[in-house]
């Protein structure tokens, strides 16, 4: 579609990249680098910037984070505009200039054209043609050489499509077509019928007045609500999101969704063409259907996030950059309002403001559904920007809402490792988890199931695997992700592989002795592209760098776990920072003291995790976990593992043979004890009632549901 058209003023392109060359390392061949914006139904989410030179090799390219040789900022980007005569408008995340690729008596709106400011990635909205900081620089260079107004977008080579991609790709778009023509407006059916498909949804306050402004459907054969995403400067249908409702044990329902095309190219914010060109407040939630409530009961511009509290995809802001005020409302728990701060981060904090999650402030479809005031909720957010000296009248709510919701401030549960979860309580944002084991003993093996384990679960990961390279990386948690031995089953290969690329999960391209800065930086950009909420460094020695060897190693060490700390409680992201222990003796287990230089870097780390390894006769492969620092709640211990070598996962020993020891916490040096058994049976009866109470508005996705459907098969 957009194959190689070499037209006016590409040889000049040409030259400027190459000229640009010998500045930016990065910028190998304008021919990849420029390319028109895809509609966006078709677009990768990696597909942009400093990533398109990977766009042809989709299958494992697609999840490597490079990083820009010279990382930039908004005041690079506004200086360079400045030198070059280009006025510019300096929004919250965008700097908005006049569109180069539209004529200037088009009569257009004169500043479509938005960069975004901590990327440089360029989008104009008018023409949909995309590109890097680099691309749009050798644009204007070329246009000022050749004293051109403008250019044509199609002076922009084309990327080379597959034949499978674009066979992919029609493949969807008939898809698409199908969906949407077979399906029928709810209030086509006859008004028996509709009430019971609202009923089916737990919607019957939501008019059919608001569902057809929407447009929203239903397609009967699998008595799905379906959405649909119009787009692009014809308003075109792009894509369609299926949402299926199940009754759960509660008296809620549980949503599972389906896009087409997949989730990872689906970037449609619900609601956008009902939005007005001089509406300056929009309602951001986290679902459809909250949209649809917070339209009908407040009559607000809103638009609904394509992929919920998962992540706000960059590609996006310029849309919602015409705003002054955004209230984000993405739903009733601990996960939303954590994911609401995020998000305002990346869309300017001033003009953001949070609808505190709580008792009184369900998501909006359960407020309607209550007869909650929608218009008072959004009123009384508050504002995103916070101050840096508070009180505790200002604290007492957040205070409240740790104190009833517990479970969910515990993070994100293992599937696979209930003992885990028992002594560390869950995966939580923000905190430094290290960890250490004997050389060899698995390390890389188990932390990988570990990742895999919660990424199943939506939690963005970044993999820093600088000891193996990604493809064996990728092989062994393919194996895990499977549980089974691949190699004996290749004809499975398709299916788990297409499973897996679903999965929220990102590597970075460094191998071997990395420079720390650089890995930074890296992480940094992941966080704000694809909000990546976990991130692994296998291992910490290859940031210790030749040239420190002079200088205590320990001292090093210390420095860059401080680091690290500091980037994981800046960013809200957790990092699993993996370390060799300093010294290993045969007969000793390992403790925290055998990792750290000094007792001020294991006060960095949050969590201590040792894979304890005991030569023992009778079971040879048996390891141990063991949690020596839990600084949530203080809880320790310690359980064993089996190693089951045909899927590399691990795996407790069946009841009864080995039993959980939890300990009390108490100093390092001391052995450890058997816990109070008394207070263990206690606590775990505690746990499992505390369980029960599942948070029942979760839309599934299609990794959520093979976590699920694997824990099945262990089970
Ligand atoms: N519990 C186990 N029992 C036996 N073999 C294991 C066990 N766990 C992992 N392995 C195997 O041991 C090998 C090394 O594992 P892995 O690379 O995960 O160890 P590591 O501790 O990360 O190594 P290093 O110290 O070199 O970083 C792999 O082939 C893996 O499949």
């Amino acid at each position: 579609m957009w194959r190689g058209s070499l037209l006016r003023g590409t040889a000049c392109l040409l030259q400027a990249a190459a000229s640009r060359c010998v500045r930016r390392r990065h910028v190998s061949s304008l021919c990849s680098r420029l390319v028109p914006h895809r509609p966006p139904c078709l677009q990768s989410p990696w597909g942009t910037g400093y990533f398109l030179a990977h766009r042809g090799y989709k299958k494992d390219a697609k999840s490597t984070v490079d990083f820009p040789v010279t990382p930039i900022t908004a005041t690079d980007i506004k200086q360079y505009l400045r030198s070059k005569e280009v006025p510019f408008h300096d929004g919250y995340s965008c700097l908005h200039v006049p569109s180069i690729f539209m004529e200037p008596s088009a009569g257009k709106d004169g500043f479509s054209l938005f960069i975004d400011k901590t990327t440089g990635q360029f989008l104009c909205k008018d023409t949909l043609v995309e590109g890097s900081w680099e691309d749009l620089q050798d644009c204007l260079e070329v246009m000022q050489k050749e004293e051109q107004d403008f250019l044509s977008p199609h002076v922009l080579l084309g990327y080379p499509e597959s034949i499978e991609e674009q066979e992919d790709r029609e493949r969807e778009l008939r898809e698409v077509q199908r969906i949407w023509s077979s399906s029928v407006p709810l209030s086509d059916l006859p008004e028996e019928e509709a009430q019971l498909i609202k009923t089916m949804f737990q919607i019957t306050k939501i008019s059919n007045a608001t569902l057809k402004r929407f447009g929203v459907r239903l397609f009967k054969p699998t008595k799905s609500l379906v959405f649909p995403w119009f787009g692009g400067p014809d308003s075109s249908l792009k894509g369609v999101k299926l949402l299926s409702a199940q009754s759960s044990d509660t008296d809620r329902v549980v949503y599972n969704e389906a896009t087409v095309p997949k989730a990872t190219s689906y970037y449609n914010l619900f609601g956008l063409p009902l939005v007005g060109r001089m509406d300056l407040e929009v309602v951001v939630t986290g679902h459809e259907l909250d949209s649809l409530a917070v339209s009908q009961a407040t009559g607000l511009p809103t638009v609904a996030l394509p992929r919920g509290v998962n992540c706000l995809p960059p590609v996006l802001l310029p849309y919602l950059e015409q705003f002054k005020r955004v209230t984000l409302w993405l739903g009733g728990d601990i996960r939303s309002w954590e994911a609401s701060k995020i998000f305002s981060r990346k869309l300017g904090l001033r003009r953001c403001s949070l609808v505190r999650p709580g008792e009184f402030r369900p998501c909006p479809v359960e407020a309607l559904a209550r007869g909650k005031n929608l218009s008072q909720i959004i009123k009384s957010s508050i504002p995103a920007a916070h101050k840096s000296i508070v009180s505790f009248k200002q604290l007492r709510e957040d205070v409240y809402g740790e104190l009833v919701n517990t479970d969910q401030v515990a993070g994100v549960k293992w599937t696979r490792f209930p003992e885990l979860n028992r002594i560390l309580k869950g995966h939580r944002r923000g905190e430094l988890t290290v960890f250490t084991g004997p050389t060899g003993s698995g390390k890389t093996t188990f932390i990988s199931e570990l990742a895999l384990d919660l990424c199943m679960q939506g939690v963005n990961t970044l993999w820093g695997s600088f000891e193996i390279n990604n493809v064996r990386l990728a092989k062994i948690m393919l194996t895990q992700f499977a549980m089974q031995r691949l190699e004996e089953n290749l004809e499975q290969y398709d299916f788990w592989a297409d499973k897996f690329e679903e999965l929220p999960l990102y590597f970075m391209t460094f191998h071997g002795q990395q420079n720390i800065k650089t890995v930074l930086d890296t992480m940094q950009h992941a966080v704000y592209l694809y909000d990546i909420n976990h991130v692994i460094i296998d291992n910490l020695q290859f940031m210790m760098g030749q040239e420190n060897l002079s200088v205590d190693k320990f001292a090093v060490q210390d420095h860059i776990i401080g680091v690290f700390r500091k980037f994981a409680t800046n960013s809200s992201c957790h990092v699993t920072l993996i370390i060799h222990p300093r010294k290993e003796e045969d007969d000793r287990e390992l403790q925290t003291a055998s990792i750290f230089g000094s007792a001020k870097a294991s006060q960095e780390a949050d969590n201590v995790l040792i894979l304890q390894e005991k030569k023992l006769v009778t079971c040879p492969g048996r390891r141990s976990l063991q949690v020596t620092k839990n600084r949530f709640d203080g809880d320790v211990g310690i359980f064993p593992l089996d190693f089951i070598k045909s899927s590399l996962t691990f795996a407790t020993p069946l009841k009864g043979k080995h039993r959980l020891r939890k300990v009390a916490p108490k100093p390092e040096s001391e052995e450890d004890e058997e816990g109070d058994a008394v207070k263990k049976k206690e606590e775990i009866k505690k746990e499992k009632s505390t369980k029960a109470t599942k948070t029942p508005r979760t839309a599934k996705s299609p990794a959520a549901g093979a976590a699920s459907s694997q824990k099945g098969q262990q089970d």
